[in-house]
């Protein structure tokens, strides 16, 4: 029985954040310039918070200023929008994140669309969408969501050209399924976004050269649904209890799919700090584009 290749997104991560802190160095010493990232976090979600400390960490440790904004639960949707305006007219903070989920009384859409589209570090403004969605280059090319960039990342520097591969996404979000599906397309793969709705969906996932799921179902992707040799993007990050203890799973049964698979990426230590890396480039290009600088080359 062959086994799959392990993408170690830990490894890609690291030297992709060794590259930013270069990036970061240059821009101080040649442009007096050090980007900002501003995170807010509205409540006290655990989990959320682990995340916006391990951010606000790796930001400092790339040179960068973070700024982090703790709001209380009951934060007003008016407030929260206070605080979205008084970053985006700080000339020192370059990008912006609003971690998500914000609690029920507060419109997602109307927050995240209230940022100024260069400071949008997520790549979640319709602007963005549109600009990713038709292409758009040069002084008006979008940010692109950290977690199908850094998978596209991943992606390529597995396969290299990914040119007429068929793809099937799995999850129809606007923070992944979809974005991701835009950049494969940009790629030249034939996509499919299949979702819950999706008839035969263990038929629909064999057909894929690569596969990238994105339902946030623990381990709802099963390995006979790989078509042997395929590339295997694991988004989930799911936090189930096995004999009492907390465990961290993808939506990839990954043992029985490495049975399968080319190559896939593990939970921990794949997608997951390719997103961080790809927030602290997306805002280090932010604030050479704020600054008119030449966005630099980061692969
Ligand atoms: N506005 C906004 N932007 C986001 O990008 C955003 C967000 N809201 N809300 C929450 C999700 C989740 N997310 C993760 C980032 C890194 C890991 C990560 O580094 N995971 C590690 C370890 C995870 C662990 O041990 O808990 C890994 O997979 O190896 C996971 C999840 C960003 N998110
Ligand atoms: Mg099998």
């Amino acid at each position: 029985m062959s086994t799959a290749t392990i993408i170690d997104g830990r490894k890609f991560s690291a030297t992709l954040r060794g590259r930013i802190a270069e990036e970061v160095t240059r821009l101080k010493n040649d442009h007096d310039l050090t980007p900002g990232l501003a995170v807010v976090l509205v409540g006290e979600d655990p989990a959320s918070q682990v995340y916006v400390r391990s951010k606000g960490k790796q930001t400092l440790e790339a040179g960068m200023n973070s700024y982090e904004h703790k709001m209380s639960a009951e934060t007003t949707q008016e407030e929260l929008l206070a605080k979205v305006e008084e970053l985006n007219n700080d000339p020192a903070v370059h990008g912006i994140l609003v971690q998500l989920p914000v609690p029920d009384h507060i419109d997602d859409h109307a927050i995240i669309n209230a940022i100024d589209p260069n400071k949008d570090v997520d790549g979640f403004h319709v602007i963005n969408s549109g600009r990713l969605a038709t292409g758009a280059r040069g002084a008006s090319a979008p940010m692109i969501p950290c977690t199908p960039l850094g998978s596209i990342m991943l992606l390529k520097d597995h396969l290299g050209d990914l040119s007429g591969k068929t793809a099937v996404v799995v999850g129809r979000s606007n923070i992944v399924g979809k974005p991701m599906a835009q950049l494969l397309l940009q790629e030249s793969c034939t996509v499919t976004i299949a979702h819950s709705r999706t008839k035969d969906l263990p038929d629909v996932v064999r057909q894929a050269d690569i596969v990238v799921a994105a339902v946030g179902r623990p381990e709802m992707v099963k390995g006979d649904w790989i078509k042997p040799g395929a590339t295997v993007i694991d988004v989930g990050i799911n936090r189930i209890e096995i004999d009492g203890k907390n465990k961290l799973v993808g939506d990839v049964a990954t043992a029985e799919a490495m049975e399968h698979a080319g190559a896939i990426t593990p939970v921990p230590g794949g997608v997951g700090p390719m997103t961080i890396a790809c927030l602290l480039a997306n805002t280090l290009t932010a604030a050479s584009r704020q600054n008119g600088l030449k966005e630099p080359n980061l692969l």
